[in-house]
């Protein structure tokens, strides 16, 4: 498309060039004269025609009529010459012809004109011998003519006779022959009379004196069969030949098909003459009478020139009056044009143009004028959409740049200029551009080049460097083809998408890593698997899969924080990278899980050291964020092909060797065997059969009682879950409750628990039995996922137990997560009236700042503490530790798992508050807690 500025400098060049062959004026100028001059030169070509055709047909008419009047002339001379001899001849009796003597009487006594014939009458007898002649001449009789065409002739003919011109034998002179036949008594030719007759004898061509011949008019006679001419004005011309055959097509066209046509010809002295001819009568003469052209047109010519030199000047004359005409009125326009063209070279802004006058140039001017407001709308529009492209290739770093084909030449929008940090208005080239490319990149581009000069899109991804590194570069291009196919022009941009790259490899590394620990995940876990079984195949060597969970990981979650939980996790998968070969693999599964592949290993052995090596690396300390924490793993192993053929089977396996390990008191490893198979799928029945047992009501709340070593009494009960199973009978809480943790059904567990609970403390007061405590245990997943104030709420309202007899047992690590969600829950329900008791108290991270922060009533000394309390110092100055620091809070004490009565002597001895135990009593139905409660009211 033009542009308009060019398009105004197209206009400018044309108007203003007034005669320049794309000058307007000119074209007009040259257009009008044209006609006009046609016609003035038409009209003058044509009359001049007209009077020369005319000229011309006078002088044809006036050489007719001398033509005519010399013929007859010339007849009638002739005519009267052949009269005289015919009756001479007649006077020429036989007899006479035998005494030639009476002939020369016969002359003598006629007297014979001597004007018509001065060159005299002979007679020949019949063999051609002269034997009379007239006026005598000495010599004459006796000369022989019989060789004259005319003798021959006569001979033949009794006609008389005009012969051809010859020289004559007595006179030496030309002479026109006449002649006519004697004849004897028996009328046979016996002889021939002639008379001769000079061609210069005014008395034969006497149409001379009578003819006012001037000048110019010329009259010639020429005898066809003679081939001569007869009579000229130029006696030199008598008796010579005619002009050979062709010289002069119109004679040869008139002596040839004897005709009489007027014409211009070329005569034999060269000279252009209009002649016409006349045949004769009594001969074969013909007659021309002509005018040299050059005389007869000559008055024409002047004529013609005043008509050409009048056409000249008038031509000239409209010429200029027309320039002044279109200089005057194309004016407006002319200095337009300037105008405009001045505003196209000097850049300057379009401004309207003043309106000169009322017509089509004023018209133009004002449409000119439009325009450029309209222009100046556009330009300002465009101005701001390329300033917002700009802006918005700026923002997405998409700079622009065009290629000219034919001579290289390279443009980069400033863009361009900082994707690929170099300098603005360095200069480019096509090498330059492809230097830029990272080396190793430039085949791929120079081929998509190469592609797109065949019509394909240029469509490429390609590295470069910078001062800051190497960055990757997206560039496209559309080409632009001649007509022939021929790329011509390719316009492109460039965007940097480098930082798209960076998250498309962090994308794609994601998809086979894990975020956190970088380590492989499951489904590189899984390739790498398949290609050591593929290896072990070929090699018959082994390949295993280490299937790692972390021991109480959990806790450490709960009681740190997820951040160092996460910090932990990344140090784990080091010292895994670092218990194994480097061509293994080591993959996170999620939370705490990992893998480890083992590839090429020559038996179990070799597999089993290598879990050793994970355990004794796992041994040591680690020191997450200034904390020195130890954490042990269960590894359970499943080998190939031993254990099965394929990732899924093998990970399964592993899974349930793990679980063994887990069993068999953590920190440890376990190689799968067949019987754990059996053992995994009753925990997955299990979490079938909890779910069952709800809806079918099979769960039962056992008591354990708890009693004041003060007093004595039962101050209350722990109310611990029983499994009812229809066909393994009463299981205990440990069997399960793990597996409703891990399922989630421990949310709607807890809830029956805790209604139940309260249900059965107010049945059993409204039974009569003293107020005691009812204890139920909060698993850290109801605090975490349940709606707990709710389902406390709850319990209490349908049961109408008086808040103050329920205790809520919760685990350290539920409150040592501190967040503001626990302080507040664990707020709301002591808002409600009930007590806090916090069970398993010293296996976690006892801190007195909690204890207080969430106005905890009761410490449960953990088991393990307890059961070792007599034999084990350490164990003991815990149990110590603890009942003091409980006093010093003013917080009540309780020992679980007292199984003898050492243990309880020595925690009496300890001032612990209440004892719980085997000791004092197992867990126990409702009903015998009615039983139990009246018997015991005091301890033995
Ligand atoms: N979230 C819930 N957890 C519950 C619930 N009911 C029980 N539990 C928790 O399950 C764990 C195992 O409980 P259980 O199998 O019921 O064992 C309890 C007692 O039977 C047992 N015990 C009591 N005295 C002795 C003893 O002298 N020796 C000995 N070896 N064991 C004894 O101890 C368990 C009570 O422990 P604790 O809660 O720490 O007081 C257990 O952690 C229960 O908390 C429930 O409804 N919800």
């Amino acid at each position: 498309m033009l542009r308009l500025p060019s398009v105004l400098h197209k206009i400018h060049c044309l108007m203003t060039k007034p005669f320049g062959p794309k000058s307007l004026k000119m074209r007009m100028l040259v257009a009008v004269l044209i006609v006009i001059v046609a016609a003035i030169w038409g009209f003058a070509v044509r009359m001049s025609a007209v009077l020369q055709a005319d000229l011309e047909k006078i002088l044809i008419a006036q050489m007719s009529a001398t033509a005519d009047f010399v013929t007859a002339d010339l007849d009638s001379e002739l005519q009267l010459r052949m009269d005289l001899l015919s009756q001479a001849a007649a006077a020429i009796t036989p007899a006479m012809l035998a005494d030639p003597a009476k002939i020369q009487r016969l002359f003598e006594q006629r007297s014979l004109s001597r004007e018509l014939f001065p060159n005299g009458l002979l007679v020949a007898d019949k063999n051609g011998a002269i034997i009379a002649d007239y006026p005598p001449r000495p010599g004459r009789v006796g000369t022989y003519i019989g060789d004259r065409e005319h003798f021959r002739a006569s001979m033949t003919t009794n006609k008389p006779y005009v012969g051809t011109p010859v020289i004559g034998r007595f006179s030496n002179q030309p002479v026109v022959p006449f002649a006519m036949q004697l004849r004897d008594a028996s009328g046979a030719a016996a002889g021939v009379l002639t008379g001769g007759i000079s061609p210069l004898d005014p008395n034969l061509f006497k149409f001379r004196e009578n003819l006012n011949l001037g000048m110019i008019v010329r009259v010639v006679v020429m005898s066809a069969k003679a081939n001569m001419i007869v009579f000229a004005d130029n006696q030199k011309r008598i008796m010579q030949k005619l002009p050979a055959k062709g010289l002069n097509p119109l004679l040869d066209r008139r002596l040839g098909e004897r005709i009489e046509v007027p014409g211009i010809a070329v005569v034999s002295n060269g000279v252009e003459a209009l002649n016409v001819n006349r045949f004769m009568k009594t001969t074969d003469w013909m007659v021309i009478t002509g005018v040299a052209t050059k005389t007869a047109f000559a008055p024409i010519k002047t004529l013609q020139r005043e008509i050409y030199l009048t056409a000249l000047l008038m031509t000239v004359a409209i010429a200029a009056l027309l320039h002044l005409i279109f200089t005057r009125h194309l004016r407006p326009l002319e200095d337009a044009a300037k105008a405009i063209g001045h505003m196209a070279e000097h850049g300057n802004a379009l401004t309207p143009l003043p309106v000169a006058q009322d017509d089509e140039t004023g018209r133009l001017v004002n449409s000119f004028n439009r325009l450029v407001v309209e222009r100046n709308r556009l330009h300002a529009a465009l101005q701001e959409s390329e300033s917002t492209l700009k802006k918005a290739q700026s923002v997405a770093n998409i700079g622009s740049w065009t290629l000219n084909i034919a001579d290289a030449k390279v443009t980069w929008s400033s863009q361009t200029y900082k994707i690929f940090g170099i300098p603005a208005g360095t200069p480019l080239s096509r090498e330059f551009v492809l230097n830029c490319v990272l080396p190793d990149d430039r085949e791929l581009v120079s081929n998509a080049w190469q592609t797109a000069l065949r019509g394909a899109p240029f469509d490429v991804e390609h590295r470069f460097e910078t001062a800051e590194g190497m960055r990757w570069a997206h560039q496209r291009a559309e080409m632009t083809f001649d007509d022939a196919g021929r790329a011509l022009m390719a316009i492109g941009t460039a965007q940097d998408i480098t930082d798209s790259k960076v998250s498309e490899a962090y994308i794609e590394f994601l998809a086979y890593h894990d975020a956190l620990t970088k380590l492989p995940n499951r489904l590189l876990a899984k390739d790498r698997l398949e290609l050591a079984m593929a290896y072990s195949d070929r090699s018959h060597a082994k390949a295993a899969l280490l299937f790692i969970d972390l021991d109480s990981f959990k806790s450490v979650n709960d009681s740190l924080g997820h951040l160092i939980g996460d910090a932990l996790l990344k140090a784990v998968a080091t010292r895994l990278r670092e218990s194994v070969r480097e061509t293994e693999t080591i993959s996170r599964q999620g939370g705490d899980e990992f893998l480890i592949v083992l590839s090429d290993m020559p038996d179990n052995e070799a597999i089993a050291k290598v879990a050793e090596k994970v355990l004794e690396n796992m041994a040591r300390v680690f020191n997450i964020d200034g904390l020195e924490l130890f954490a042990t793993l269960s590894m359970g192993v499943a080998v190939y092909p031993d254990d099965g053929r394929d990732f899924n089977t093998l990970l399964k396996k592993a899974d349930t060797a793990m679980y063994h390990a887990k069993e068999a008191g953590r920190d440890t490893y376990r190689f799968y065997a067949e019987q754990m198979n059996a053992e995994a799928s009753e925990h997955l029945n299990m979490r079938n059969g909890l779910r069952l047992a709800l809806e079918r009501g099979e769960f039962v709340l056992h008591y354990q009682p708890q009693i004041s070593l003060a007093s004595g009494r039962v101050v209350g009960v722990e109310a611990l879950i029983r499994w009812n199973h229809p066909e393994l009978g009463m299981l205990p809480a440990g069997s399960f409750i793990p597996t409703a943790e891990d399922c989630g059904l421990i949310i709607p567990i807890g809830e029956w628990v805790l209604h139940e609970a309260c249900r059965q403390a107010v049945a059993w007061q409204r039974a009569g039995l003293p107020q005691f405590l009812v204890a139920v245990n909060l698993s850290a997943v109801q605090f975490k996922r349940g709606e707990l104030e709710k389902s406390v709420g709850a319990a209490l309202a349908a049961s109408g137990l008086d808040p103050a007899l329920l205790e809520l047992e919760l685990t350290e690590s539920v409150l040592i997560h501190d967040s503001d969600q626990v302080l507040a829950t664990v707020r709301r329900l002591k808002a409600l009236g009930l007590k806090l008791a916090i069970d398993d108290f010293g296996t976690g991270y006892s801190s007195l700042a909690y204890l207080k922060r969430f106005s905890v009533d009761k410490l449960k000394i953990d088991q393990s503490f307890i059961r070792d309390l007599g034999s084990d110092m350490e164990e003991s100055a815990i149990v110590r530790a603890i009942i003091q620091m409980a006093r010093s809070l003013n917080l009540t004490t309780i020992a679980e798992g007292v199984e003898s009565e050492h243990i309880l002597h020595l925690l009496r001895s300890l001032q612990c508050d209440v004892v719980q135990g085997a000791q004092v009593a197992m867990p126990m139905a409702a009903d015998d807690i009615a039983a139990y409660i009246p018997g015991a009211g005091k301890m033995r």
